[in-house]
């Protein structure tokens, strides 16, 4: 855990051994104890360097031990750090890879720290829901005085020759703790001044607000009252709920990697293609971002769009993006893509279209080219069946902006291979997303859920609500963008043009269908009205909201809204009446979280992590909540499950609000935790 050598007579090694990152987990801190005392007890030892196995410093407390605060044993951190500042023994850091977090802390109690230029150093402890923020790289850490030197050559030597040069050098102004912060002017009015653009970002979350407090008191107050005053937020953040939320989210990024399919392939026994190159069809918004991301994670791109306006448009727009990095070329011709290794389908939401270009895309590539649609809700079979492999046909659903998004939804359909859903899931690490593997229906995973949270908030509209009331209320909750305000962005026709496909709106619905109707169940047309009006969001600088101009962002109240909504009112004879904050949340979330059952007691999704990683990292979810299927095991699953059964009496015609079988089993067998959900769904298959 930490390995003890002498060097050059008098230096001590200690190494922290605890891969991969070298997290402070109770054996390592143990270790590093043992260690620092015997250096201390020493006579030889003069002084010490501290360093982690494999060119990692250390990636800081071991997040998994979070989960049962009150069982951790062995010394505490801060019992590690006080040993280390008080030694009489010049303790240097050799600081390579990453410092964070408690390895920062770790290094800050040394006396000395050397890292190498490309170390990363930070308190990004805030994305755990705890204090504090940032991460910098060796050079900035030097010039705030993190560092003391940094090296282009091998950072222990350097680190061990360094120690032996200040053996016997007085410590006292080296220690942390005694050297006090220096004052600032107007010390008051900058700390309230932060405070408030801190709360004002930070949607709910307590991490970033607590952190300011933090840093507040050790600006202010002796080093030990900081320090005491440390303990007690930190003790605030640990109970908030936030930082169980915010950890939970920090595993569940990274276990989608971890993917599997039904057939039991998964991710460690099938190999990926190889792929170089790639083509891009359709360089509408979506395509163009997709270029970029392929670009930049080295592919070499042809980017195909049929009608010559847009494809010139779309090279002054992508290259201005890439800025001259990446390899990407511009062809209006779909034989740009005979030679390449994958193909990704950009092209307009309309089934009729992507089947011809599948079936042309089947004759035009080369054996083994891995097609790739970006389709948001259709058929990935239904293409597979268009082509020559259908085992080669995968969907790839990116979000807008797709160069930026973190999200990618890798959709298998019954006939995709385990290697081209490895390929694609390769390729989302290489793009540096997060990816999750889903399997195939309407609206896959992400967009299957948006469905009932869009129907709700068009209902809550028509029973009194105002876009403004809905939007607060979800913006309060944590939500980058109420409802309204994110379609308006999207764009509502992306929504009509899927209806339409569905024979929900348009001119397939049958003669003599009710407005409010359809199948039998309450449809509310709201979202069709508009764009019959032309109301289309920013685009049109007009939907929910009104904008100064068409691509403007700054939303205003609309009056013609209000009169709209009332005059629809009276047309089909509904009452407004008072809605309540926490009935817009109920309703809007708890559907969500319905169809997130459901989706997982189909199999189309792994696992309600994978479900927390695509609402937190493509839909905006608040990661402080941790993602829906986690607060509802926050909220408690029995009250989950009380509201969806009231609203369903009260809405007896919207499906999505009867519970699902796979949430009241759940309670039936005593709302176990989330980690054990898998055990009760419907064909249950290992989550190894
Ligand atoms: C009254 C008082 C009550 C309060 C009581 C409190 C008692 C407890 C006191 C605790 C005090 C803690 C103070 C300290 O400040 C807190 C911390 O240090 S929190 C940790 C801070 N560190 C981080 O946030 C870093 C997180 N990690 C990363 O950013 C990245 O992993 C990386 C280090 C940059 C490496 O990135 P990659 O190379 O891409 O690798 P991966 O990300 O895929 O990670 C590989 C593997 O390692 C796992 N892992 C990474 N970091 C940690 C960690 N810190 N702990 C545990 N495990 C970690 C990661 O999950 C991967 O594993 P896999 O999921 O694939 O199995």
């Amino acid at each position: 855990m930490a390995q003890y050598t002498t060097v050059n007579g008098s230096v001590a090694l200690i190494t922290i051994q605890n891969p991969p990152v070298n997290a402070l987990r109770a054996a390592v801190r143990e270790g590093l104890f043992n260690a620092i005392q015997k250096a201390s007890s020493d006579p030889l030892v003069r002084s010490v360097v501290l360093s982690g196995q494999n060119g990692t410093f250390c990636g800081g407390a071991d997040i998994k031990e979070f989960g049962n605060v009150s069982s951790m044993s062995g010394p505490l951190l801060v019992e590690v750090f006080a040993l280390m500042e008080t030694s009489m023994k010049p303790v240097v850091a050799a600081i390579e890879g990453f410092a964070l977090g408690g390895g920062l802390e770790l290094a800050l109690a040394c006396h000395y720290r050397i890292g190498h230029s490309k170390a990363r150093v930070g308190l990004p402890e805030v994305n755990l829901g705890l204090f504090p923020g940032r991460q910098v790289i060796a050079g900035e850490a030097l010039k705030l005085g993190l560092l003391d030197r940094v090296t282009d050559h091998n950072t222990v030597d350097t680190a061990l020759a360094f120690a032996k040069s200040v053996e016997g050098k007085p410590l006292d102004n080296r220690r942390l703790g005694n050297r006090p912060c220096p004052p600032l002017e107007n010390m008051d009015a900058f700390f309230e001044e932060a405070m408030k653009r801190v709360r004002s970002r930070a949607r709910g979350a307590s991490a970033p607000v607590v952190c300011v407090q933090a840093v507040r008191g050790a600006a202010t107050l002796p080093f030990h009252k900081g320090m005491e005053l440390e303990k007690v937020l930190l003790g605030t953040l640990f109970n908030s709920g936030q930082a169980q939320a915010s950890q939970y989210c920090f595993f569940a990024e990274r276990a989608g990697a971890r993917w599997s399919m039904p057939s039991g392939a998964r991710w460690d026994t099938c190999r990926a293609l190889s792929i170089s190159t790639a083509a891009v069809i359709g360089l509408g918004t979506m395509g163009r971002g997709i270029t970029v991301a392929l670009a930049r994670a080295g592919l070499s791109v042809v980017a195909v769009e049929t009608q010559e306006h847009q494809l010139a448009e779309a090279q002054r727009v992508v290259s201005h993006m890439l800025k001259g990095g990446g390899q990407v070329s511009y062809s209006s011709d779909l034989q740009a893509a005979a030679e390449v290794d994958l193909v990704v389908e950009a092209v307009f939401e309309d089934m009729a279209l992507k089947e011809k270009l599948f079936k042309l895309l089947s004759s035009i590539c080369k054996p083994g080219t891995l097609l790739a649609t970006n389709t948001s809700t259709l058929d990935i079979d239904r293409l597979a069946s268009c082509t020559r492999d259908p085992q080669l046909v995968v969907g790839m659903h990116f979000f807008a902006p797709a160069h930026m998004m973190r999200l990618l939804e890798v959709v298998y359909g019954p006939r995709s291979s385990p290697e081209a859903v490895a390929t694609a899931m390769q390729l989302g690490k290489r793009m540096g997303k997060v990816s999750v593997a889903v399997g195939n229906c309407p609206g896959f995973v992400g967009n299957r859920m948006l469905k009932p949270y869009l129907e709700q908030a068009y209902f809550l509209l028509e029973e009194g609500a105002t876009p403004e009331l809905v939007d607060a209320a979800l913006e309060e909750f944590g939500f980058p963008m109420g409802v309204f305000r994110m379609t308006d962005l999207s764009g509502l026709d992306v929504g009509w043009r899927i209806r339409k496909e569905e024979g929900l709106t348009g001119p397939d619905v049958p003669a003599g269908q009710p407005t409010r109707s359809r199948h039998g169940h309450r449809y509310s047309p709201l979202g069709d009205l508009m764009c019959e009006r032309g109301r289309y969001g920013q685009k049109s600088g007009r939907g929910w909201y009104l904008y100064d101009k068409p691509g403007g962002r700054v939303a205003r109240s609309d009056p013609w809204l209000r009169n709209f909504l009332e005059e629809y009112r009276v047309r089909n004879a509904l009452v407004a009446r008072p809605i309540h904050r926490q009935e817009v949340l109920e309703r809007c979330l708890y559907a969500i979280i319905n169809e997130g059952f459901r989706i997982l007691d189909d199999g189309i999704a792994a696992s309600p992590q994978n479900i927390d990683a695509i609402y937190v990292f493509g839909y905006g979810w608040p990661k402080h909540r941790g993602g829906p299927m986690f607060y509802a095991g926050q909220v408690g699953l029995a009250r989950v499950l009380e509201g969806l059964e009231r609203y369903h009496l009260a809405h007896p015609d919207v499906p999505h609000l009867e519970p699902s079988s796979l949430l009241r089993r759940l309670v039936a067998s005593g709302s176990p935790p989330i980690h054990k959900w898998n055990q009760m769904v419907k064909g249950h298959r290992s989550q190894l």
